[in-house]
């Protein structure tokens, strides 16, 4: 598949844009025309630049609001479209976006229009220039991708042919399935969009909500499968207005946008393959196995990745601090067994059942304690690895003695380090030899698994995070939520397993909670950890237990510091859920909080935090499948106001 971006997409000017994109990786660029009307460099300059960096200038765009005039707005058009072919020969560019008229079309009359655009294909053959004609969602009379493409088939000319935009076509619901029908050499270009479901007028989502595949929720593969189908094999290309990405360091974005494609060439494979059998009608020969035969058919190349099951669950999740006494603390007192301590690292591990947490003492002295890495059980820890690293995922390099568990590492967006561990069926993790005996055994037997970990995400990687985890992990994500926090909304991502063996939950910080003059962890660029790099945000680990109650308890007996729960809280409690008062009031003895749906019940309660990092203890009752989501904006206002008070104190 020949790779795409459009200038629009990126950060900072024309020359570190296509710096950026032949860096990452990319064939062809889009030329957005802005980023050439605003820069120093000469057409004949973009030209070098381009061939020197061996990227291909794939489109010029957008040339606007064309058709649908009358005749003396329509010569004016043609002078304009004339200057702009001029320009192209100089840049040495071929192809142009026409998209539907959305500011002057004043007359609908498809007759009239396809008498226009045949006088553009006329003077573009002139130049030597093919005119791509892209429907705009929100076009003034044309607005569909097949009321663009009968015009291009009235029309009939070979300089005129038809641009396919994901976002146009799937923000209006067209059905894809008719793209199968154009002609191959009818459909000139095709771009690329994702985006999440919201409901507000098409412009403004197309001009500042885009995301590159994978961060969104288009159906990209269906889409890109019917384009394979169709028999095209151009350029596709990414064009992603988003206000995020365009205020983002270039070379990530650039990056991330990469991984969007690599990502969705996969999945249109698969889309492809899955779909085979529904095009056995038609096909030659029907001998060919459906595997792979769906995707052979078609010119369109499409490169697929090392495969990897979804996650079979958590290995370990790992906090970084300088100073271990509190979290020892914590974790002795929600029943942890200390299993001692590494033999060549200073690294402490401890366990409850098959909830492993290292302390890892290794962190730069003055620094908070965070979540630093997760392990993953997976089928294949190599080839786990080599699909994360074929989607451009930066690898931790990991200092290994002899005999001990090499780790397979990545970096993600936020630089936690993401291990790729062996899976064993009984849950156990073969590494843990490498620790010494542990003192003592307080609470030997007390069980638990990680149910799930919460993440923070700086703002400006959220949808890399999602995209991260959905590409080199497999994990799936959920419809997003926001939760009312006294520092701001906190849009809030789960992402997991089909079996829920692994549930990840990525914040999105607030803005706020970021202390002045840190220094932001995007700005050093993926996974890289220099020693100033700290996180800033409230991260937790929560572990599944039987009894939340007894566990409760227990930790109290051991004098753990719960998250103080205000009493309004049992109160809105019993009033929505009219609880048994004799429940009620243990619930509101021990701090635990409560949620009920359709399909369960949920136990929660949460520990002080340390640093930047608290746990909480589960239990799940039925098939509750939330995460107490009722009872988020109640801890966030309480770590805010313990916060204050800490703060007021110092
Ligand atoms: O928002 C726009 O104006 C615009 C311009 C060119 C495109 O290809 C597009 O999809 C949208
Ligand atoms: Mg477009």
């Amino acid at each position: 598949m020949r790779t795409g971006i459009a200038t629009v997409c990126l950060s900072g000017t024309l020359k570190e844009k296509m710096q950026a994109c032949a860096i990452a990786g990319f064939d062809g660029i889009e030329i957005f025309e802005q980023d050439l009307v605003t820069s120093p460099l000469s057409p004949e300059d973009v030209r070098k630049m381009a061939a020197d960096l061996g990227l291909g200038l794939d489109l010029y765009q957008p040339f606007r609001d064309f058709d649908s005039v009358s005749e003396d707005i329509l010569q004016e058009n043609l002078r304009r479209a004339d200057a702009k072919f001029k320009l192209m020969s100089r840049l040495g560019m071929d192809t142009i976006l026409v998209c539907t008229n959305v500011g002057t079309a004043t007359i609908d009359d498809d007759d009239l229009r396809a008498e226009q655009l045949s006088r553009l294909a006329e003077l573009a053959g002139d130049h030597g220039v093919k005119v791509a004609y892209e429907a705009l969602a929100w076009g003034k009379y044309v607005n569909d991708y097949e009321h663009a493409h009968r015009l291009v088939d009235t029309v009939d000319h070979p300089n005129l042919g038809t641009c396919l935009d994901s976002f146009h076509i799937l923000s209006r619901d067209w059905d894809t399935a008719p793209i199968e029908a154009i002609k191959p050499e009818k459909i000139f270009f095709v771009q690329v969009a994702d985006a999440p479901k919201l409901s507000m007028d098409v412009l403004s989502w197309s001009r500042h909500y885009r995301v590159f595949p994978g961060e969104g929720q288009f159906e990209l593969a269906k889409f890109m499968g019917h384009v394979a189908r169709a028999g095209y094999s151009g350029p596709v290309s990414l064009e992603v207005f988003n206000d995020v990405f365009r205020q983002s360091d270039v070379e990530r974005t650039a990056v991330d946008a990469m991984r969007s494609l690599i990502w969705l060439e996969e999945q249109s494979a698969k889309w492809l393959d899955a779909n085979a059998a529904s095009l056995a009608a038609g096909a030659a020969s029907g001998d060919s196995p459906a595997n792979a035969a769906g995707r052979r058919r078609y010119p369109m190349e499409l490169a697929t990745l090392p495969k990897v099951a979804e996650p079979a669950g958590f290995n370990f999740a790992e906090v970084k601090t300088d100073e271990p006494a509190q979290l020892e603390t914590l974790l002795g007192q929600l029943g942890f067994e200390f299993d001692g301590r590494h033999r060549t690292k200073d690294v402490q591990l401890w366990s409850m059942g098959q909830a492993r947490v290292i302390i890892n003492e290794q962190a730069p002295s003055h620094s908070e304690p965070a979540i630093a890495a997760l392990g993953f059980d997976v089928d294949s820890p190599v080839i786990a690895s080599a699909r994360a690293q074929q989607l451009k995922a930066p690898v931790v390099p990991r200092k290994v003695q002899a005999d001990e568990e090499v780790f397979q590492g990545i970096a993600a967006p936020d630089s936690t380090e993401i291990f790729l561990c062996q899976g064993s069926p009984d849950g156990t993790a073969a590494w843990t030899h490498e620790f010494g005996e542990g003192l003592e055994h307080p609470s030997a037997g007390a069980q638990a698994v990680i149910d799930h970990v919460n993440l923070a995400q700086p703002w400006q990687h959220f949808d890399e995070a999602v995209l991260f985890y959905t590409s080199a992990l497999a994990l799936e994500p959920q419809p997003f939520a926001e939760v009312a926090s006294p520092s701001g909304l906190v849009r809030s991502q789960v992402m997991v397993t089909s079996d829920r063996a692994v549930r990840l939950v990525l914040n999105l910080a607030p803005v706020l909670q970021q202390e002045p003059g840190q220094q932001e962890p995007g700005q050093q660029g993926p996974g890289q950890q220099g020693n100033g790099a700290r996180k800033s945000y409230q991260e937790h680990i929560a572990f599944a237990v039987d009894d939340l109650v007894a566990t409760a308890r227990a930790a109290q007996a051991r004098g753990l510091d719960f998250l103080q729960i205000p009493a309004n809280y049992y109160e809105d409690l019993d009033a929505r859920f009219a609880l048994d008062p004799a429940f009620l009031a243990t619930l509101k003895e021990l701090n635990l909080l409560y949620d009920r749906d359709a399909n369960g019940e949920f136990l929660h309660f949460y520990t002080a935090t340390v640093g930047n990092v608290f746990f909480e203890m589960v239990e799940r009752r039925g098939n509750y499948d939330g995460y107490g989501a009722p009872n988020a904006p109640v801890r966030h206002a309480v770590q805010y106001d313990s916060v204050h008070a800490h703060n007021l104190h110092r």
